[in-house]
């Protein structure tokens, strides 16, 4: 992990100052006037510039098909820019060596909208699948580390399940223990309130709150949800029209007077927002 203050987990305006304080000027995530157009579209993103800050959750918010999850996959170098550099822990992702990518990929857990598991396998060799894969750990330390991840998201009672023999909450929780298997220093979550209510929706905010509390690291939450948005923010990106029209500490984001901003944090109709 790279964070001092990872233990501390930032959270409310005391853990900002101490962020801030301590961490200000340190972005593992920097992406500058990225642009992606896919075949003869219009563009997805137009001159994105943003750089994350280390250490915190940030949500990352905007309207449908706006381009959230293609800037996902910009990050962990799944898509290339068009034009423009994103960098990750000090290093063009696209200016590196295709084995030195791979290894810089190897720092990220990724939990997808549906915990991406694989349907063949149980829970537990799900999870130790990037164990096995990606290091020479033996089996019984893998079997210490995967029964802890299970543990934490609350499914140690359902190691033997498959995925298909569980809810959609419970393959979220697995994919989660999956993706923080390997300690990443950057976990990325596409939308992990999708298709949960409002009270499985709360409480896997609750789980991203308190893991990140207890495991540090840099959080990159995609979300349309405001109220998750709310509840996990130290701060909030918003993504409109190919750009990212605000980003900064999640109060600033809830008191911006930028239109957009405010309009769709706020969820009104009116505004520069429409059904378009
Ligand atoms: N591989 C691809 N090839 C072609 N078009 C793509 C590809 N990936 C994404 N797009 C297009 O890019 C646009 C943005 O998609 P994206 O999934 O990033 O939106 P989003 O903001 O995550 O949306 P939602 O909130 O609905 O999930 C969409 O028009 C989508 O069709």
């Amino acid at each position: 992990m790279s964070s001092s203050v990872s233990s501390a987990g930032p959270r409310g305006p005391a853990g900002l100052a101490e962020l801030s304080a301590t961490n200000g000027d340190r972005h593992t995530i920097r992406l500058k006037n990225v642009h992606k157009t896919f075949g003869g579209g219009s563009p997805v993103l137009a001159g994105l510039s943003v750089d994350i800050t280390d250490d915190a959750i940030t949500t990352i918010l905007g309207p449908s098909g706006t381009g959230k999850s293609v800037l996902l996959k910009h990050i962990v170098g799944l898509l290339e820019p068009d034009v423009g550099e994103v960098s990750v822990f000090g290093q063009d992702i696209w200016r590196v060596s295709e084995v030195d990518r791979f290894e810089l990929r190897k720092r990220f857990g990724v939990l997808f909208q549906d915990g991406a598991l694989f349907g063949s396998m149980n829970l537990y060799d799900n999870v130790a699948f990037p164990l096995r894969k990606h290091t020479d750990k033996s089996e019984s330390e893998i079997r210490e580390i995967v029964m802890t991840n299970l543990k934490e998201v609350g499914l140690e009672g359902a190691v033997h399940r498959a995925p298909n023999e569980i809810s959609g909450g419970m393959r979220k929780r697995a994919g989660f223990a999956r993706a923080l298997v390997m300690r990443p220093d950057v976990v990325l979550f596409d939308e992990p309130d999708s298709g949960l209510d409002p009270v499985r929706t709360r409480l896997l905010c609750q789980l991203i709150t308190q893991m990140h509390a207890e495991h540090g690291g840099t959080y990159i939450v995609i979300t349309h949800d405001i109220a998750s948005a709310r509840t996990l923010s130290d701060y909030v990106g918003v993504l409109w029209q190919g750009k990212m029209v605000h980003y900064g500490e999640a109060e600033e984001a809830f008191a911006s007077d930028n239109a957009f901003v405010r309009q769709f944090l706020a969820g009104d109709a009116v505004g520069p927002l429409g059904m378009d």
